[in-house]
């Protein structure tokens, strides 16, 4: 949303202003009709706010130590609930029904919504489940065994980027999630090509195609694996007319969507859908619950949704995990469903020979089973749940494929990606290439690595070409957990600064690094954006921007932003850089999770340095980010 900015974690433990006004809003309304306010209604409805602003779409009366946890005692879970549910502030409406917009709040599942949430949430859920409930007729897929041998070599040896394809050729809604470098994007671009070439072999119109990407800088980078997926394309001999019929570009998910003026609104919603068949969408895991819910409104009947991302990332900033709700709702498993692999075998290879006729129904899904199942590492997996409309529609990625000669990074990654604290700590301490743990540093700066840390910056400093200036922007970054505190960014930042530029500097040193905090779609600038300042020669300061070509602004007319030597993790995902700093807090946070440090570890290319107690790590590892969510129950129709 133009002008808005996203909401970075820091250390509070209270309760918002905004939260409080909201319950003495209620209590007032109580008063004036001579009702005894019930301070256990208010009380949840400042903990439904407040759960908001913590990213958890609804309150769970279960568990308010996950907001507020000072060793209060809370009210006992049921007995709250049943106050809720006599509110005449509380709606409980039918699961598929829209709440009563007379009330601001509604209990359902055992969870409390501020009311436009459970609407997001609810229509989000109706929103995919029709396009999980709309998949394609199912036709002869024989014509297309050629295309797809050439794009998938190894597609009859259970590779799942081959599957994902065949997939996505009867399917309007598919997830590819997989950590870095599992070749999501190398999938989407084969994947596109085979949905031309389907249009092809059935004489109609090539699909129109829109990706997408939650942030200026994801999309850019979408667009850049995109256009290398499709020059090796064409080097492996791909009919040119297919390369040529992908996009080149990718946009904001709010460029796509079509903002208006600064409103929460698109342009393009349910009664006026993207004029797109094909819409795909990388790091999902980004994706907010308001902006997923527009988005897949505004997708249209028929057309196909592809979403791209890695669940175990850090959720979105903003309410809602929302790719890891659909991810479980679809299940762990991703084996093929007997239907499926029967209308895939001209692509993925045929059923067993031993398979009986189509007519015996259960020996032939006893048969079909066997030969379901991958190849590749999940064999062991058991059969898709078939309760969960959304089940086969995901297929997770498990292959790294980018190598780094530089950093040996998979182990770690996967250690902490799993919360083990103590393979962590081991890989770290036995040492892996390109990997430097400081053990207990509370400051990068500290005398002992500082040469290391400023060096890439002082030479940043000697460039005065914007365009080769931008490329060694990318190059080094502190990520921290918080913004605020000793080793917060913003603290860590302002350091840096002064090592680089002075106590005097002014503001926009030659060299300076800047980090755009909102969406200005007047400079084509976007959340999350990166800049550098130089100085011209008349010492007259620009901030040059990527993305659409080399752009340069006077400082004094940018959209709010913040210097950006050292970003929260949060600011950083959908980027990676060469050489990536770990700054962990001296003391655990909550806001510290496995999914924060898989994070920030997967955002380098070739070095990392980890600089955290023992303790500290040990103790984020063993938190999951979980937010608050009835998305995956609604998907699966539990509720
Ligand atoms: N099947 C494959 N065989 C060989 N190399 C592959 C294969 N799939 C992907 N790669 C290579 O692995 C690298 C990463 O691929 P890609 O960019 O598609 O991954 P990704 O999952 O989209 O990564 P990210 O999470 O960073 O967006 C690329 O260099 C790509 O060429």
């Amino acid at each position: 949303m133009s002008g808005r900015r996203r909401y970075e974690p820091a250390e509070r433990e209270g309760l918002r202003a905004v939260d409080r006004a909201f319950a003495d809003v209620l209590r007032r309304q109580d008063r004036a009709r001579g009702a005894d306010p019930d301070e256990r209604v208010l009380q949840a409805a400042m903990l439904a706010s407040f759960a908001v602003g913590e990213g958890h779409a609804a309150f769970d009366p279960a568990r308010p130590q996950l907001l507020i946890d000072d060793g209060r005692e809370w009210p006992d879970a049921e007995a709250w609930r049943a106050a809720l549910a006599s509110s005449l502030w509380v709606d409980a409406p039918q699961a598929e029904a829209a709440a009563d917009p007379a009330m601001p709040l509604v209990l359902e599942g055992g969870l409390l919504y501020l009311r436009r949430y459970r609407e997001y949430e609810r229509r989000l859920a109706a929103g995919l489940l029709r396009l999980a409930q709309s998949d394609s007729a199912r036709s002869d897929l024989s014509p297309l065994t050629r295309t797809f041998v050439a794009l998938f070599p190894q597609a009859r040896s259970g590779d799942l980027q081959a599957r994902a394809a065949a997939l996505a050729l009867v399917r309007k809604l598919l997830f590819v999630t997989g950590g870095p470098g599992t070749g999501k994007t190398t999938t989407v671009a084969r994947l596109l090509a085979l949905l031309v070439a389907q249009a092809h072999v059935a004489g109609v119109e090539t699909p129109r195609i829109a990706l997408a990407a939650p942030t200026g800088r994801a999309a850019d980078r979408m667009a850049q694996s995109l256009a290398r997926a499709v020059a090796s394309m064409r080097a492996a001999g791909i009919d040119p007319v297919l390369c040529d019929a992908l996009p080149g570009e990718a946009r904001t998910l709010h460029r796509l969507l079509g903002p208006i003026g600064d409103r929460p609104r698109f342009r393009h919603d349910r009664d006026n859908p993207l004029p797109y068949d094909v819409v795909v969408v990388d790091e999902a895991s980004m994706v907010d619950l308001p902006l997923m819910c527009k988005l897949v409104e505004a997708v249209p009947d028929g057309a196909r949704l592809i979403l791209l991302g890695d669940r175990d990332q850090l959720p979105s900033v903003e309410a809602g995990d929302v790719l890891a709700a659909i991810v479980d709702a679809a299940g762990e498993d991703d084996a093929l469903a007997a239907a499926d692999a029967a209308a895939l075998a001209p692509l993925l290879g045929a059923p067993s020979r031993r398979a009986p006729p189509a007519n015996d129904g259960e020996a032939a899904q006893r048969q079909m089973s066997l030969f379901e199942r991958p190849a590749s590492a999940d064999s062991a997996e058991a059969a898709a749940p078939a309760s969960s409309p959304l089940s086969g529609h995901r297929v997770q990625l498990r292959q790294g494929y980018r190598q780094s000669q530089a950093l040996e990074l998979a182990p770690l990654a996967e250690a902490a990606r799993l919360g083990d604290g103590e393979r962590v700590l081991a890989l770290l301490q036995g040492g892996l290439r390109g990997v430097a743990y400081h053990v207990g540093a509370t400051d990068p700066l500290a005398t002992f690595t500082r040469e290391t840390l400023l060096a890439p910056w002082r030479e940043l400093a000697t460039l005065a070409d914007p365009a080769v200036a931008l490329e060694h922007a990318a190059r080094q970054r502190v990520l921290c957990a918080l913004r605020d505190g000793a080793q917060g960014a913003a603290r860590l930042n302002a350091r840096i600064e002064e090592a680089l530029a002075g106590a005097q500097r002014e503001t926009y040193f030659h060299g300076r690094l800047l980090l755009i905090a909102e969406n200005s779609y007047r400079h084509g600038l976007f959340n999350g954006d990166i800049g550098v300042c130089l100085r011209d020669a008349d010492g007259a300061a620009v901030a040059w921007f990527g993305g659409a070509g080399v752009r340069g602004f006077h400082p004094a007319t940018l959209p709010a932003h913040t210097g950006a030597f050292a970003v929260t993790v949060h600011k950083a995902q959908g980027s990676e850089f060469d050489t990536v700093w770990l700054q962990m807090p001296s003391a655990d946070t909550r806001v510290a999770s496995r999914e924060l440090i898989y994070t920030a570890i997967t955002r380098a290319r070739s070095a990392l340095h980890v600089c955290a107690d023992e303790s500290v790590l040990r103790a984020a590892l063993s938190r999951h980010a979980a937010r608050v969510s009835g998305l995956a129950a609604r998907l699966r129709r539990e509720m």
